[in-house]
Protein backbone atom coordinates (compact mmCIF):
# COMPACT_ATOMS: atom_id res chain seq x y z
CA UNK A 1 0.00 0.00 0.00
CA UNK A 2 0.84 3.64 -1.32
CA UNK A 3 2.09 5.44 2.27
CA UNK A 4 1.39 9.06 1.15
CA UNK A 5 -0.14 10.35 -2.06
CA UNK A 6 3.05 12.91 -3.91
CA UNK A 7 2.25 16.51 -3.29
CA UNK A 8 2.29 18.10 -6.16
CA UNK A 9 4.92 20.90 -6.54
CA UNK A 10 3.58 24.74 -6.24
CA UNK A 11 0.10 23.91 -4.70
CA UNK A 12 -1.41 25.32 -2.01
CA UNK A 13 -4.96 23.77 -0.19
CA UNK A 14 -8.02 25.68 -1.64
CA UNK A 15 -8.44 27.09 2.17
CA UNK A 16 -5.58 29.14 1.69
CA UNK A 17 -7.44 30.79 -1.39
CA UNK A 18 -9.82 31.80 0.91
CA UNK A 19 -7.65 33.50 2.96
CA UNK A 20 -7.28 30.45 5.71
CA UNK A 21 -4.11 29.60 7.20
CA UNK A 22 -2.25 27.35 4.53
CA UNK A 23 -2.23 23.40 5.36
CA UNK A 24 1.52 22.60 5.28
CA UNK A 25 2.52 19.91 3.04
CA UNK A 26 3.52 18.19 5.77
CA UNK A 27 0.19 17.28 6.49
CA UNK A 28 -1.73 14.57 4.82
CA UNK A 29 -5.09 12.82 4.69
CA UNK A 30 -5.00 9.57 6.90
CA UNK A 31 -7.56 8.15 4.54
CA UNK A 32 -4.83 8.32 1.81
CA UNK A 33 -2.37 6.59 4.20
CA UNK A 34 -4.35 4.32 5.25
CA UNK A 35 -8.04 3.87 4.27
CA UNK A 36 -8.86 0.90 6.47
CA UNK A 37 -8.42 2.72 9.86
CA UNK A 38 -11.74 3.67 10.75
CA UNK A 39 -13.07 7.24 11.25
CA UNK A 40 -15.23 8.61 13.35
CA UNK A 41 -14.61 12.04 13.50
CA UNK A 42 -17.05 13.01 16.75
CA UNK A 43 -16.28 17.02 16.69
CA UNK A 44 -17.66 17.30 13.72
CA UNK A 45 -20.74 15.65 14.63
CA UNK A 46 -23.57 16.72 17.39
CA UNK A 47 -22.35 14.28 19.73
CA UNK A 48 -19.62 16.40 21.63
CA UNK A 49 -19.39 17.30 25.31
CA UNK A 50 -19.91 20.88 23.88
CA UNK A 51 -22.99 19.99 22.77
CA UNK A 52 -22.86 20.42 18.58
CA UNK A 53 -19.96 20.44 16.03
CA UNK A 54 -17.19 22.46 17.33
CA UNK A 55 -15.33 25.88 15.30
CA UNK A 56 -13.07 24.51 12.47
CA UNK A 57 -14.48 20.79 11.59
CA UNK A 58 -15.88 22.20 8.64
CA UNK A 59 -15.49 18.20 7.18
CA UNK A 60 -15.43 14.41 8.83
CA UNK A 61 -12.00 13.94 7.96
CA UNK A 62 -8.45 13.09 10.02
CA UNK A 63 -5.79 15.18 8.95
CA UNK A 64 -2.11 14.51 10.50
CA UNK A 65 1.43 14.95 9.98
CA UNK A 66 2.45 12.16 7.67
CA UNK A 67 4.99 10.64 10.03
CA UNK A 68 2.18 10.34 12.56
CA UNK A 69 0.12 9.22 9.90
CA UNK A 70 2.57 6.71 8.41
CA UNK A 71 2.97 5.47 12.48
CA UNK A 72 -0.69 4.88 12.44
CA UNK A 73 -0.88 2.95 9.44
CA UNK A 74 2.16 0.82 10.87
CA UNK A 75 0.16 0.29 14.41
CA UNK A 76 -2.52 -0.91 11.67
CA UNK A 77 -0.98 -3.58 9.82
CA UNK A 78 -0.14 -5.30 13.68
CA UNK A 79 -3.49 -5.04 14.55
CA UNK A 80 -5.55 -6.14 11.75
CA UNK A 81 -3.35 -9.78 12.15
CA UNK A 82 -5.20 -10.10 15.44
CA UNK A 83 -8.51 -9.12 14.19
CA UNK A 84 -8.93 -5.43 14.95
CA UNK A 85 -8.82 -2.33 13.77
CA UNK A 86 -8.41 1.18 14.88
CA UNK A 87 -10.99 3.74 15.12
CA UNK A 88 -10.13 7.87 15.31
CA UNK A 89 -12.30 10.23 16.83
CA UNK A 90 -9.98 13.06 16.47
CA UNK A 91 -6.73 14.28 14.82
CA UNK A 92 -5.27 17.52 14.20
CA UNK A 93 -7.90 19.68 15.80
CA UNK A 94 -7.33 23.83 14.73
CA UNK A 95 -6.82 26.38 17.54
CA UNK A 96 -10.32 27.93 16.73
CA UNK A 97 -11.70 24.33 18.20
CA UNK A 98 -9.88 24.53 21.28
CA UNK A 99 -10.55 28.13 21.81
CA UNK A 100 -14.39 26.81 21.41
CA UNK A 101 -13.66 24.40 24.40
CA UNK A 102 -12.67 27.04 26.27
CA UNK A 103 -15.50 30.00 26.07
CA UNK A 104 -18.00 26.56 26.29
CA UNK A 105 -15.47 25.90 29.89
CA UNK A 106 -16.19 29.83 31.02
CA UNK A 107 -20.55 29.21 30.54
CA UNK A 108 -21.64 27.92 33.85
CA UNK A 109 -24.85 27.81 32.64
CA UNK A 110 -24.64 25.17 29.59
CA UNK A 111 -24.88 21.82 31.85
CA UNK A 112 -26.45 20.14 28.80
CA UNK A 113 -24.06 17.41 28.16
CA UNK A 114 -22.61 17.02 31.43
CA UNK A 115 -24.63 13.64 32.42
CA UNK A 116 -22.89 11.87 29.46
CA UNK A 117 -19.54 13.51 29.42
CA UNK A 118 -17.86 14.61 33.12
CA UNK A 119 -21.30 13.88 35.30
CA UNK A 120 -18.46 13.82 38.75
CA UNK A 121 -16.40 16.62 37.58
CA UNK A 122 -17.20 20.47 37.31
CA UNK A 123 -16.45 21.97 34.10
CA UNK A 124 -14.50 24.46 35.71
CA UNK A 125 -12.08 21.91 36.65
CA UNK A 126 -11.93 19.93 33.07
CA UNK A 127 -8.10 22.23 32.07
CA UNK A 128 -7.00 21.93 35.47
CA UNK A 129 -7.50 18.43 35.54
CA UNK A 130 -5.50 17.43 31.92
CA UNK A 131 -8.94 16.31 30.31
CA UNK A 132 -8.68 19.27 27.81
CA UNK A 133 -5.48 21.39 26.85
CA UNK A 134 -6.01 25.35 26.44
CA UNK A 135 -2.89 24.61 23.95
CA UNK A 136 -3.39 21.19 22.72
CA UNK A 137 -1.30 18.60 21.23
CA UNK A 138 -4.13 18.09 18.55
CA UNK A 139 -3.26 21.38 17.14
CA UNK A 140 0.36 20.05 16.38
CA UNK A 141 -0.86 17.74 13.88
CA UNK A 142 0.78 14.38 15.41
CA UNK A 143 -1.91 13.39 18.22
CA UNK A 144 -4.99 11.13 17.90
CA UNK A 145 -7.46 10.46 19.70
CA UNK A 146 -8.16 6.61 18.93
CA UNK A 147 -9.74 3.05 20.17
CA UNK A 148 -9.90 -0.42 19.07
CA UNK A 149 -12.81 -2.14 16.76
CA UNK A 150 -13.11 -6.04 16.73
CA UNK A 151 -13.58 -6.83 13.02
CA UNK A 152 -15.94 -6.84 11.52
CA UNK A 153 -16.76 -3.90 12.62
CA UNK A 154 -20.55 -3.44 14.10
CA UNK A 155 -22.70 -0.54 12.44
CA UNK A 156 -22.98 2.15 14.99
CA UNK A 157 -26.27 4.17 15.28
CA UNK A 158 -26.45 8.24 15.06
CA UNK A 159 -26.95 10.01 18.54
CA UNK A 160 -30.20 12.44 18.30
CA UNK A 161 -29.84 15.38 19.93
CA UNK A 162 -31.77 15.84 23.12
CA UNK A 163 -32.06 12.13 23.47
CA UNK A 164 -31.60 11.06 27.24
CA UNK A 165 -27.89 11.04 28.43
CA UNK A 166 -25.97 8.08 29.81
CA UNK A 167 -22.84 8.39 31.87
CA UNK A 168 -19.66 7.48 29.93
CA UNK A 169 -18.90 5.79 33.22
CA UNK A 170 -21.38 3.38 33.24
CA UNK A 171 -20.87 -0.24 32.22
CA UNK A 172 -20.67 -0.43 28.44
CA UNK A 173 -24.26 -1.87 27.78
CA UNK A 174 -25.98 1.16 29.09
CA UNK A 175 -23.96 3.82 27.69
CA UNK A 176 -24.03 5.18 24.51
CA UNK A 177 -23.25 2.80 21.96
CA UNK A 178 -20.18 2.13 19.98
CA UNK A 179 -18.92 -0.59 17.86
CA UNK A 180 -15.63 -0.34 19.68
CA UNK A 181 -14.21 -3.05 22.34
CA UNK A 182 -14.98 -2.39 25.53
CA UNK A 183 -12.42 0.68 27.36
CA UNK A 184 -14.39 0.89 30.53
CA UNK A 185 -15.50 4.35 29.63
CA UNK A 186 -16.46 5.75 26.48
CA UNK A 187 -14.98 8.30 24.11
CA UNK A 188 -14.05 11.93 26.14
CA UNK A 189 -15.29 10.33 29.16
CA UNK A 190 -13.80 13.26 31.49
CA UNK A 191 -13.44 11.47 34.67
CA UNK A 192 -10.64 9.34 36.95
CA UNK A 193 -12.22 6.23 35.23
CA UNK A 194 -10.75 7.29 32.05
CA UNK A 195 -7.31 7.48 33.34
CA UNK A 196 -5.11 5.06 31.32
CA UNK A 197 -3.82 3.05 34.87
CA UNK A 198 -6.86 3.63 37.13
CA UNK A 199 -6.77 0.01 38.83
CA UNK A 200 -10.31 -0.37 38.60
CA UNK A 201 -10.62 -0.95 35.25
CA UNK A 202 -9.68 -5.22 35.12
CA UNK A 203 -10.10 -7.56 32.76
CA UNK A 204 -11.42 -7.31 29.65
CA UNK A 205 -11.25 -3.61 29.30
CA UNK A 206 -7.67 -3.52 31.13
CA UNK A 207 -6.76 -6.02 28.26
CA UNK A 208 -8.14 -3.96 25.26
CA UNK A 209 -6.42 -0.61 27.06
CA UNK A 210 -3.20 -2.32 27.35
CA UNK A 211 -3.45 -3.78 23.93
CA UNK A 212 -4.14 -0.47 22.48
CA UNK A 213 -1.40 1.36 24.44
CA UNK A 214 1.17 -1.38 23.78
CA UNK A 215 0.69 -1.63 19.81
CA UNK A 216 0.72 2.04 19.41
CA UNK A 217 3.61 2.58 21.70
CA UNK A 218 5.26 -0.06 19.61
CA UNK A 219 5.59 2.61 16.90
CA UNK A 220 6.41 5.87 18.84
CA UNK A 221 2.83 7.11 20.11
CA UNK A 222 2.75 8.22 23.87
CA UNK A 223 -0.29 7.89 26.08
CA UNK A 224 -1.36 11.04 28.50
CA UNK A 225 -2.01 9.30 30.96
CA UNK A 226 -5.75 10.95 32.01
CA UNK A 227 -7.03 9.91 29.02
CA UNK A 228 -6.74 5.99 27.75
CA UNK A 229 -7.39 7.51 24.04
CA UNK A 230 -5.15 10.17 23.85
CA UNK A 231 -2.04 9.71 22.24
CA UNK A 232 0.67 11.62 20.29
CA UNK A 233 3.42 10.82 17.75
CA UNK A 234 7.30 11.32 18.46
CA UNK A 235 9.39 13.10 17.58
CA UNK A 236 6.56 15.22 16.53
CA UNK A 237 6.82 16.96 13.20
CA UNK A 238 5.94 20.56 14.87
CA UNK A 239 6.86 20.15 18.48
CA UNK A 240 6.35 23.86 19.03
CA UNK A 241 3.18 24.79 16.51
CA UNK A 242 -0.09 25.38 16.92
CA UNK A 243 -2.05 25.42 13.22
CA UNK A 244 -5.50 26.95 12.69
CA UNK A 245 -6.42 26.14 10.06
CA UNK A 246 -10.03 24.22 9.08
CA UNK A 247 -10.49 20.65 9.01
CA UNK A 248 -11.52 19.89 5.63
CA UNK A 249 -10.65 17.52 2.81
CA UNK A 250 -7.16 18.46 1.24
CA UNK A 251 -8.25 19.96 -1.99
CA UNK A 252 -4.86 20.75 -3.90
CA UNK A 253 -5.12 23.52 -6.42
CA UNK A 254 -2.41 26.03 -8.66
CA UNK A 255 -0.88 28.38 -5.82
CA UNK A 256 -1.78 32.10 -7.11
CA UNK A 257 0.98 32.98 -9.80
CA UNK A 258 1.64 29.66 -10.68
CA UNK A 259 1.67 27.77 -14.06
CA UNK A 260 -1.83 26.08 -14.11
C1 LIG B 1 -10.72 16.79 24.71
C2 LIG B 1 -9.95 15.50 24.62
N1 LIG B 1 -10.40 14.74 23.52
C3 LIG B 1 -8.46 15.79 24.50
O1 LIG B 1 -7.91 15.66 23.44
N2 LIG B 1 -7.86 16.22 25.62
C4 LIG B 1 -6.49 16.65 25.60
C5 LIG B 1 -5.98 16.95 26.99
C6 LIG B 1 -6.33 17.88 24.73
O2 LIG B 1 -7.24 18.73 24.71
O3 LIG B 1 -5.26 18.03 24.12
ZN1 LIG C 1 -6.94 13.97 22.51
Amino acid sequence: MALSPAVPPDVVPAAAARGEPPVPREFTELRAVDPTILQEMRYATEHTFVGGPVDGYREPVCLLTRPAARALHRAQTRLLRRGHSLKVYDCYRPQRAVDHFVRWAKDPADERMKAEFHPRVDKSRLFADGYVAERSGHSRGSTVDVTLVRLPAAPTRPYVPGEPLVDCAAPREERFPDNSVDMGTGFDCFDTLSHTDDPRVRGAARANRDLLRGVLAAEGFVNLPEEWWHFTYEPEEFPDTYFDFPVEALRWRPAPGSAP
